[in-house]
């Protein structure tokens, strides 16, 4: 046995993230400073080693997807395809462009430590185009220009924001839940997303806006505008991302970009002028209002100026509307499917609200801890993306194989949260795991549950989503039972999104005990 097979052989036995340090801390040492460099590249297996499926020439291996041997659902072809190569796989999408997808924490650990402080968003392409086609839009920004803006906009989140936001979000969200849940209505997304527009509009832009009003619940109004062109944008910038060729090749559907994204720009700029016009009036003070918006925030900070604050705004109207409402979605689905789940989030709230109609506050929401375990629960199971693309910044190491700088590298998070080696009855929905001292608690492992991404990229609105996703749970249950009415089964899809959807009507039943 030489040494770099015994060597082998003891990291097989080591717990992967020992052996990826050693692995990328010897990788790191040149040939110069190490002559014994031959048997340390033995160590670390070849990238072209990775296990996956045959790649054709000029195709890839789309076939698999054109052929259905692959689910057209993401979460589902990559469990199948963890069933078969493990881990690690790695595919040639299209000749000579590699995607690895990864499956263990540890993994996903190292990639997301290692990466350096701006990665690249994808579906940056066609605003790259749209700004060429209309110099002066306040488009997104990436890279550098984007870190600059984002440390600005770091504090959408911050505890104040949050607490001075809570009493206006409640009434809203006690409104929908009086009004809202008492109508027949088919499909319950749509209201949905419109909640989340509301709330969206609210906190970013201190624009109050009843979105449930006959007038705005018309087809030519403010808020249904809004709502079509973010569905619009979303969706086209991820089909944009899956063609081969420049978007502006598909005239028809560049065109309904364009509009959809114009008009999303042309909202923020009006909604920042507005904002701009009354502080203005107010000689540039901070708001003395209950409720600093962000916008408020942004206008007043001395390092943004009025253009910063539309990209932002663009950025937040094309991020706040889906993300929230598909979470409800599913967290609704699983209390309606699960009574005693429901039932144990009821005398939660009947411990910690006096009344139903008693406001929600700071303290109240610190101690709903059921509740907080259910949203955990409804993240480990329904997240909102499938899992995370990077650009390896540099050479790295995956479960023992050498991963070139450039590659692209998938974190298959939804897969990973439903394996039985990392969660006990994982397709089962146990609030239960989350909660310290309980029998079935599981050892968090922060880069598996990763709801709000990781790092300078992650989620800017996160506490602030959790806050309106507890209030609404809280609200729900206090006032009604959800019942899910429809024999089939949720899941999501995300054949033309990158986030995951409800796959069917959203059929709830609200039979109101209070
Ligand atoms: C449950 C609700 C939500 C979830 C699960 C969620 C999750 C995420 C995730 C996974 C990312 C991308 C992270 C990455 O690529 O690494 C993201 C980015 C973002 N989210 Fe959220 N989000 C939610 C709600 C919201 C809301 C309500 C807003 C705004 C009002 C918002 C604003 C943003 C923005 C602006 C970004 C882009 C950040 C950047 O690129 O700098 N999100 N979110």
């Amino acid at each position: 046995m030489n040494f770099s097979t015994s060597l082998r052989l003891v990291s097989q036995k080591l717990p992967c993230h020992c052996f990826q340090s050693l692995t990328s801390v010897r990788t790191s040492v040149s040939l110069a400073e190490d002559p014994r460099r031959a048997n340390v590249e033995q160590r670390v297996k070849k990238f072209h080693e990775i296990p996956g499926p045959n790649s054709l020439p000029w195709i890839g291996t789309s076939y698999l997807y054109l052929f259905g041997v692959y689910s057209a659902k993401r979460h589902r072809a990559a469990f199948q395809k963890y069933l078969k190569y493990g881990p690690i796989v790695r595919e040639e999408i299209k000749p000579g462009n590699f995607v690895v997808s990864i499956f263990h924490h540890n993994d996903m650990e190292h990639l997301f430590l290692s990466e350096n402080n701006v990665p690249q968003a994808q579906s940056h392409l066609p605003i790259i185009e749209l700004q060429k086609n209309h110099p002066n839009a306040l488009l997104p920004v990436n890279g550098e220009d984007w870190l600059k803006l984002r440390k600005e906009f770091q504090d959408f989140s911050s505890p104040q924001l949050q607490s001075a936001y809570l009493p206006v979000a409640d009434k809203a969200i006690k409104d929908f839940v009086t009004f809202r849940t008492s109508q027949n209505i088919d499909d319950f997304l749509p209201e949905l997303l419109r909640l989340s527009l509301q709330l969206t509009l609210l906190a970013a832009f201190d624009k109050k806006i009843d979105c449930f009003s006959s007038k705005e619940m018309k087809p030519d109004s403010l808020s249904s505008h809004v709502m079509e062109a973010v569905l619009t944008s979303n969706r086209l910038l991820c089909l944009f991302d899956k063609l081969p060729s420049n978007p502006k090749d598909v005239p028809s559907l560049w065109k309904k970009f364009e509009k959809a994204m114009l008009l999303i720009e042309k909202v923020s700029v009006e909604l920042v002028q507005e904002k701009a016009k009354s502080l203005y009036q107010r000689n540039m003070k901070k708001s003395e209002s209950a409720v600093p918006s962000l916008i408020e925030f942004l206008l007043t900070s001395s390092n943004l100026n009025y253009k910063d604050a539309v990209r932002i705004s663009v950025n937040l109207l094309l991020a706040g509307v889906e993300n929230t409402a598909y979470t409800a979605s599913f967290a609704l689905y699983h209390l309606a499917k699960n009574e005693r789940v429901q039932n144990m989030l009821r005398l939660e709230s009947q411990r910690i609200l006096m009344s139903p109609t008693d406001p929600i506050t700071d303290k109240t929401l610190e101690d709903a801890s059921y509740a907080r375990a259910v949203l955990k629960e409804v993240f480990r199971m329904n997240p909102l993306l499938p899992g995370y693309g990077r650009t390896a910044t540099q050479d790295i190491v995956l479960s023992g194989y050498h991963i070139p700088k450039g590659t692209t590298i998938v974190t298959e998070n939804q897969t990973a949260c439903r394996l039985q080696k990392h969660f006990v009855r994982p397709n089962d929905f146990i609030p239960e795991r989350w909660i310290k001292g309980s029998p079935v608690q599981v050892k968090d492992n922060p880069f598996l549950v990763l709801p709000f991404g990781f790092g300078s990229r992650s989620c800017v609105a996160r506490h602030l989503a959790e806050q309106q996703l507890l209030l609404l749970l809280l609200r729900v249950v206090s006032s009604c039972v959800v019942s899910w009415t429809s024999e089939e089964i949720l899941d999501c899809k995300n054949l033309n999104s990158t986030i995951n959807q409800p796959d069917k009507d959203l059929k709830f039943t609200f039979n109101r005990i209070f």
